[in-house]
């Protein structure tokens, strides 16, 4: 595949969406990536049709926002290109019950995560192109950028190029939805699932959250006020994250204190020190194992119990109730820096 591309990212300039221009896209799901990928190919003036159960809470939301909206059968037998944005535990199902009975040969299948690719739950037919998109944010912000003209930079990846043409079809997918705006990378199904997994267990989702818990329990123990913690561990956090976003750990570093900088250069690796590279590296192993993935199906199969369990234990930590009227204040504060700005909008410019 490496081969049939010329470079390893790919912007706005090699793809064209109207690669699409004969292609219905079925969008299947209208949750955090599906409501951002429609809306986006749509705008993007990609035939865009909805896939969503008949009884289905989102129904309304994609009708309101101008889409056509019918079965996930039939908006597959519509289509030739099937975008599948169920969640990943449901995608088996969805796939059996509405999927494969409507593919066609010379169809697209495409995914935002490879997860039931990759660990065989779900092997699709010869004949039909399966190709991933998977943008490295969060959907509401894959919808955000769009509007604000910015880009969400995402991986590209090819299982299956029946047609001949997988790649350029993905990268005006990738076109429609803003991604080629930021930036595409080429990779396959197994690093995108590895390492997508691994990121938001032990850095992104499951390591920070720990991290500012940890942190905000040891201030709250040893006396200190639960709103300082808050601010201090995490609200903080996000500050400290744009200046790394922006210009690297450098620019970070570069912005606080002398003390910060020693103080986190010589105590950073004893808190996050040795062992948990450790269970880092058993983290990654599980996933590449596949014991992460068959715990988690076996978890849907039974109910979700631990999650329900875990869910309801991270709800009720204190820092949420916390966080909560703190946050008010802050809407408080944005409300009246932005009258405040609007003021200045309206005052006579100083000349
Ligand atoms: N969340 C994210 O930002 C990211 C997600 N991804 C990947 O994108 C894919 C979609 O994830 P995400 O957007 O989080 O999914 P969501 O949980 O947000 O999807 C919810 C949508 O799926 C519909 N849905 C749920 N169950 C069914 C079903 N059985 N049949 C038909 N429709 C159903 C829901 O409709 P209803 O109202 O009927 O329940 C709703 O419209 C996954 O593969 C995920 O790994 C990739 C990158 C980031
Ligand atoms: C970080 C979580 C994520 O992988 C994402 C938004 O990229 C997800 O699965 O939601
Ligand atoms: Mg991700
Ligand atoms: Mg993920």
């Amino acid at each position: 595949m490496t081969d049939e591309f010329t470079t390893d990212i790919y912007y706005d300039d090699d793809a064209d969406v109207s690669t699409l221009d004969d292609d219905t896209v079925a969008v299947l799901g209208y949750g955090s990536q599906g409501h951002a990928h429609a809306l986006n190919l749509h705008e993007s003036g990609v035939d865009v049709v909805v896939g969503l159960r008949e009884n289905s809470s989102s129904r309304s939301a994609a009708e309101a926002d101008g889409l056509t909206v019918t079965t996930p059968a039939d908006a597959v037998s519509q289509a030739s290109y099937v975008s599948v944005l169920v969640p990943d535990t449901v995608q088996p199902a969805v796939y059996e019950n509405a999927i494969e009975p409507n593919l066609e040969a010379g169809d697209t299948l495409q995914f935002a995560h490879g997860l039931n690719i990759h660990y065989n739950q779900i092997q699709p037919p010869e004949g039909v192109d399966v190709t991933m998109v998977a943008p490295k944010s969060p959907g509401h912000l894959v919808r955000r950028n769009y509007e604000n003209d910015e880009g969400t930079p995402g991986l590209l990846a090819i299982y299956q190029n029946e047609s001949g043409d997988a790649p350029e079809r993905a990268l005006a997918y990738a076109k429609g939805i803003g991604c080629t705006r930021a930036g595409v990378i080429e990779t396959t199904f197994r690093e995108e699932v590895e390492s997508d997994l691994f990121g938001e267990q032990a850095v992104l989702c499951g390591g920070v959250t720990s991290l500012v818990k940890h942190g905000y329990e040891t201030l709250v123990d040893a006396g200190y006020s639960p709103e300082i913690a808050y601010f201090e561990c995490l609200n903080e956090l996000k500050l400290i994250v744009d200046l790394m976003y922006e210009g690297g750990h450098a620019e970070m570093w570069d912005s606080v204190s002398d003390t910060a900088e020693y103080g986190g250069l010589s105590r950073g690796d004893r808190i996050v020190d040795e062992t948990v590279r450790e269970n880092m590296e058993e983290t990654l192993e599980e996933i590449q194992n596949g014991e992460f993935t068959r715990e988690w199906i076996l978890e849907n199969q039974s109910g979700r119990p631990s999650y329900t369990q875990l869910r309801q234990a991270e709800k009720n930590h204190e820092i949420e109730e916390v966080g909560e009227r703190l946050r008010d204040l802050f809407a408080w504060a944005e409300e009246s820096s932005e009258n405040e700005s609007a003021e200045a909008a309206e005052a006579p410019a100083d000349d």
